[in-house]
């Protein structure tokens, strides 16, 4: 049988890499990209399609983070696949991030070097918004909405005798001192990325312990530092191609510097090739290249408490709760609208 596989953020650097990988690996696959834009979605399918002619590719629409577009998204793919194999939650922003230049100088003559250039610590800081649900966009684009998307697909990824992945695309960048269970959302501080990315290092170790015994497991990588679109909202990309011997120099320190979407999925393509049983669900599995340009997969322990993954896994459920209360009720209000329409016609 076909294994179905769903990537959100498909349509571009890592996530793309990664279909292209998972099809050289098995033509066999039903794979569906989940993107919120339709335009590039079909671009990044007619790409595939080039080097995998007879690919079976579908799109579908989905905006990560808008409440009622995942919950469409969500409806439209169980009624199309019965089950679901993989799903690797990997669409991700970083609005507006400012580079510290000065922390970078200071660091780069500091013994902390080696993981300043591993995890940018101390480097970045975001200006995050609300959005449309009233929710902080990095927050809902990077965590909640696919809390909600694995919410919604329970159905086809826990069933009788079958297993599912569930892979999110975390990051270095994740640090539990930028995240706080009192402001989940980060509406106060200014690491909104660093804290939902250890927020879905711990939402993950929370999923394991609730789903594990009905088929689904949840995993967790890091692709390392990639030039993708993203980056390049760093610092641009001619500055990056400038710097680029350099950054070759400093893989051979770090590994962590594997710079193309291809190397940054190597970590999402090992796990698709491993049973999801033998998994370690406390462990953050880092795509790393090695100086000569050698890819390989390494499994470091995640810095977690299981309460506080609990604590999170029950405040989502809550908030979970509550914003569909309100999509009733905006519902229920257009419909009383509607109605009142017709009779005053
Ligand atoms: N590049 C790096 O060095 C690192 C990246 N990561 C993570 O890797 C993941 C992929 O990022 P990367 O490939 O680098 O960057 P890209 O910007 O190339 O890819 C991000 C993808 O996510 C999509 N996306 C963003 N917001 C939404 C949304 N609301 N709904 C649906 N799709 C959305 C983008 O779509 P669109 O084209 O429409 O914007 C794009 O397809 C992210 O989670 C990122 O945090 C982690 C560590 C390092
Ligand atoms: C000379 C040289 C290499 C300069 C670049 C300095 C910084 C711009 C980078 C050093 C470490 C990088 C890094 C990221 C962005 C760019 C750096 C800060 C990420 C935060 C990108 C997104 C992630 O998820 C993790 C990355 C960690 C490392």
């Amino acid at each position: 049988m076909e294994k179905v596989i769903l990537v959100t953020g498909a349509n571009s650097g890592i996530g793309l890499a990664l279909c292209e990988r998972l099809l050289s690996e098995d033509l066999g696959l039903q794979l569906c990209l989940a993107c919120r834009n339709m335009q590039r979605a079909v671009a990044a399918r007619s790409a595939l399609l080039t080097s995998h002619p007879d690919a079976h590719i579908d799109l579908l629409h989905m905006d990560v983070g808008s409440v009622r577009s995942v919950l469409n998204a969500a409806q439209e793919v169980k009624a199309r696949y019965n089950r679901l194999d993989y799903l690797y939650l990997n669409a991700g922003i970083m609005p507006n991030p400012q580079f510290d230049l000065r922390a970078f100088f200071k660091g780069l003559f500091s013994s902390n070097v080696v993981n300043m250039f591993a995890t940018a610590e101390g480097l970045l800081t975001q200006q995050d918004r609300v959005n449309k649900d009233g929710l902080q966009e990095v927050f809902a684009t990077n965590l909640f909405g696919h809390f909600l998307l694995v919410r919604e697909l329970e159905p086809v990824l826990c069933q009788a005798g079958h297993t599912s992945q569930v892979v999110w695309t975390s990051s270095s960048n994740a640090r539990r001192s930028a995240f706080s269970l009192d402001d989940v959302q980060h509406r106060l501080g200014t690491e909104p990325y660093a804290s939902s990315k250890y927020a879905s290092d711990l939402l993950s170790v929370a999923l394991n312990r609730h789903h594990n015994s009905r088929g689904m497991f949840s995993s967790v990588i890091c692709p390392g530092l990639v030039m993708t679109n993203l980056t390049y909202g760093i610092l641009p990309s001619f500055f990056w191609r400038l710097i680029m011997p350099v950054m070759y120099l400093i893989r051979i320190f770090t590994n962590t510097f594997t710079l193309t979407a291809y190397n940054g999925a190597e970590a999402l393509h090992s796990l698709f090739l491993q049973n999801p049983e033998s998994l370690d669900p406390r462990a953050k599995y880092h795509s790393l290249t090695s100086g000569m340009g050698i890819n390989y997969t390494k499994a470091r322990q995640m810095d977690i408490h299981d309460d506080m993954s609990e604590t999170l896994y029950e405040k989502l459920l809550e908030m979970e709760k509550s914003l569909r209360r309100k999509l009733k009720e905006e519902e229920d209000d257009k419909q009383a609208y509607r109605k009142y329409l017709l009779q005053t016609e």
